[in-house]
C-alpha cells in the first residue's frame, strides 16, 4: 500500500486536498481538457515533432490561473504513438503548477492484475493524481487503483453520450444502473476516500439524483461546451453546500477557440475558459 505520498510545500497531499484546494486557490470548477487533435493544431505548428507538447503548454499557460484541474485524454496521444509528448506534458504540469491536480482520462477497466499495470501508467509514468476508470468489471477491476491511497480513482457512472443510457439505465432493483454504481462507490468502494464519479453535464436531471446518494463526494463533469451541457443546470445540480464538488470539464471549446481579433489561439483559449469559469461561479451559491 501507498508507493509514494504526494508531498507539497512540505505537507502530504492527495487527490482529495489537492483539488480542494485548487477550488479555492483558482475560485474555479472549471477542468480544462486536454484532447490534442492534430488537424485541428495552429498552422505554424503543423509539422513540428513536438506540436503537441507546444500546443499543450501553451493552452496550460494561458489557463492555469483560472482551472481547478487538467484532463489529458490518453486517446488522443497514444492514437498518434505520442505517449512521449504526454510523460512530457504531465512533467511540465507537475512541475510548474504542482497545486492543480493531474487527472489522466484513461477509462481502464480489466482483470486485477492488468489493472494494477494500468495504475502504474497512470500514477508512475504520468505522475496523475487521478485517473478514470470504468467500474463494469467490478470491484476488484478498481481495487489495484487503491494501492496508491493519495490518488483519485474517478468511477465511471452517467456518461455524457447518448448511448450511455443503453447500459446505464438498465433498472436494477427498481432503480437506474447508474445509480447501483454512485451508491455502490460511495457506500462500499471508496474506503480510501478516494473516489470520484463521471456524470455528465448532458443530463443535469441525473447529475442531482447522484448528488444526493453521495454526499460531498467530487464529480467530474464533462459535456459542457462542444456537447452542449447547459452550465446553469449543470452547477445547481451538482454543487455542494460550499458551492464546490464538481470538475467540470471542457475540452474543444477551449483547446480550438477562434480567436478574435489580435488573439492567438492560447489568448482564445484563455477568454473561453474565463468565460466558462465565470458562467460557472454564477451558479455555485444559491
Ligand atoms: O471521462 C471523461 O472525461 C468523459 C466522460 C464522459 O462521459 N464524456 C466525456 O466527454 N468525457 C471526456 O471529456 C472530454 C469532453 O471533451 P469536449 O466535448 O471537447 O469538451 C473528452 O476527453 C471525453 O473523452
Amino acid at each position: 500500500m501507498g508507493l509514494h505520498l504526494q508531498r507539497y510545500k512540505g505537507l502530504e497531499v492527495n487527490f482529495i486536498n489537492k483539488l480542494s484546494a485548487a477550488w479555492a486557490r483558482n475560485d474555479s470548477l472549471l477542468c480544462v481538457g486536454l484532447d490534442p487533435d492534430l488537424a485541428r493544431l495552429p498552422a505554424h505548428l503543423q509539422g513540428q515533432p513536438d506540436a503537441i507538447v507546444q500546443f499543450c503548454k501553451a493552452i496550460i499557460d494561458a489557463t492555469a490561473d483560472l482551472a481547478c484541474a487538467f484532463k489529458p485524454q490518453i486517446a488522443y496521444f497514444a492514437a498518434l504513438g505520442a505517449e512521449d509528448q504526454l510523460e512530457q506534458i504531465c512533467a511540465y504540469l507537475r512541475a510548474t503548477y504542482p497545486h492543480i491536480p493531474l487527472v489522466l482520462d484513461a477509462k481502464r477497466g480489466d482483470i486485477g492484475a492488468t489493472a494494477h499495470q494500468y495504475a502504474r501508467e497512470a500514477f508512475e509514468r504520468y505522475g496523475a493524481d487521478a485517473v478514470t476508470v470504468s467500474p463494469y468489471m467490478g470491484f476488484d477491476s478498481v481495487e489495484p487503483y487503491m494501492e496508491w491511497p493519495d490518488r483519485g480513482v474517478i468511477v465511471l457512472c452517467r456518461t455524457s453520450n447518448a448511448g450511455g443510457s443503453d447500459l446505464q439505465f438498465l433498472d436494477v432493483a427498481g432503480r437506474p444502473l447508474y445509480q447501483h454504481v454512485a451508491q455502490l462507490v460511495a457506500d462500499k468502494w471508496n474506503r480510501n476516500g478516494q473516489c470520484a464519479l463521471v456524470v455528465g453535464a448532458t443530463f443535469p436531471d441525473e447529475i442531482a439524483q447522484v448528488r444526493k446518494l453521495v454526499g460531498d463526494m467530487p464529480l467530474l463533469i464533462p459535456g459542457v461546451g462542444a456537447q452542449g451541457g447547459d452550465v446553469e443546470a449543470t452547477v445547481k445540480a451538482g454543487r455542494t453546500a460550499a458551492g464546490a464538488g464538481m470538475m467540470i470539464n471542457s475540452s474543444r471549446a477551449i483547446l480550438y477557440a477562434t480567436p478574435q481579433e489580435g488573439e492567438d489561439f492560447a489568448q482564445a483559449a484563455r477568454r473561453v475558459a474565463r468565460e466558462t469559469r465565470d458562467a460557472i461561479n454564477a451558479y455555485r451559491h444559491a
